[in-house]
């Protein structure tokens, strides 16, 4: 098992930055964030603020060549094509690549990309990360779940990047958990995305809708009726999602703030480009190959490309 000693963070929003600033928490851990072109400049001029502290990352310019141990991948789905060409100087053979995209489309895009390095599975659950600018404000990290498709219940029968990160976690004071089934625990999250971040993004409304004391009816409809398209894709695919984990939702919805929203509500608020292809768009490519009809992610698709077209959304 190798030691992860060197980090790269191929975006620094949210998530990224909050990654980043864990990270810092361990001795003998170098970190620097990827940056191209403009990007580069700016960075290094206005730095980063986390909960209104500067921090002093290091950047890494992507076009000079570097060597890392670990590649976190935090930007959003539509920056993912140009992270990967900016990664191509940073991937070597050795290197493992962790992407904390919501969906479960970027790691097999990861790995056709980068077929010699090793890409687990992963994702990050219950941050309140958001960010405007240079600045990301949060009170919960949140934990990130990661692993192979299936992992062994006892850690040291882990494979050796999946120890390798743990390892890396335990120094850092990361919270982290690696399922016995991460494949179903991916598809459980993505299925939540597609019925939570779509529902309140087209309502522009926070979680309290979707709460048991304020839930509108017609609201949960719209949420349980895009994940149900979610499970009948996923057992097409070959991973079991049952009505328990749809009603669960509920339970995991009423512990978050009635005021929080989703990051792609927030996205809607700003006028920013959303993840719809990651999300609806991905069920119906799903419902195609697989000759399944998904009617609400085809409307919930249609909304949000007209909400980012009439807002003037760049690359929309
Ligand atoms: N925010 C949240 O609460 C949660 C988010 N997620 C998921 O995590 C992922 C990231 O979300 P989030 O952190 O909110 O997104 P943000 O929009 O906050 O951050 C994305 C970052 O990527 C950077 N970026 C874009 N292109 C490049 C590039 N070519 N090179 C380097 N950096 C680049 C952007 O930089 P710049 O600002 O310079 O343009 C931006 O800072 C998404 O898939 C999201 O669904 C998952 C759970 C919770
Ligand atoms: C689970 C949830 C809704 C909040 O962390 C999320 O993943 C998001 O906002 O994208």
């Amino acid at each position: 098992m190798k030691e992860i000693k060197r980090v790269l963070i191929a975006g620094a929003g949210a998530i990224g930055s909050m990654v980043a600033r864990e990270l810092s928490r361990g001795d003998g851990i170098e970190t620097a964030i990827l940056a191209a072109g403009p990007r580069f400049g700016r960075y290094r001029k206005d730095g980063f603020v986390l909960n209104g502290e500067k921090a002093g990352f290091e950047i890494a310019d992507a076009a000079e060549p570097g060597q890392w141990d670990l590649v976190v991948v935090a930007c959003k789905f539509h920056h993912l094509p140009q992270v990967m060409d900016d990664l191509q100087n940073h991937v070597g053979p050795d290197t493992i690549i962790l992407s904390l995209l919501n969906g479960v489309s970027s790691e097999e895009l990861l790995r056709k990309r980068f077929p010699l390095a090793r890409v687990p599975l992963a994702m990050i659950i219950g941050t309140d990360a958001g960010r405007e600018g240079n600045a990301t404000v949060f009170s919960n990290e949140g934990t990130i779940f990661f692993g192979d498709d299936e992992n062994a219940e006892n850690p040291a029968e882990w494979s050796a990047p999946v120890r390798s990160i743990a390892a890396l976690f335990d120094r850092c004071a990361i919270s982290y958990t690696v399922p016995r089934n991460m494949r179903n625990r991916l598809w459980y999250k993505f299925m939540m995305n597609v019925g939570l971040n779509q529902t309140t993004a087209v309502l522009r409304e926070s979680y309290r809708i979707l709460q048991t004391p304020t839930r509108i009816p017609e609201a949960a409809e719209l949420f349980e009726s895009a994940m149900r398209e979610v499970a009948l894709v996923a057992a097409a695919e070959g991973v079991v999602l049952t009505d328990g984990d749809v009603r669960e939702m509920y339970r995991v919805l009423d512990t978050l703030s009635p005021e929080g929203k989703t990051s792609m509500c927030q996205d809607v608020e700003a006028g920013r480009k959303t993840e719809v292809e990651m999300f609806a768009l991905a069920v119906m490519e799903l419902g195609k190959k697989h000759g399944i009809e998904v009617p609400v992610n085809e409307t919930l698709y249609r909304l949000l490309r007209v909400i980012e077209q009439a807002a003037g959304v760049r690359g929309s």
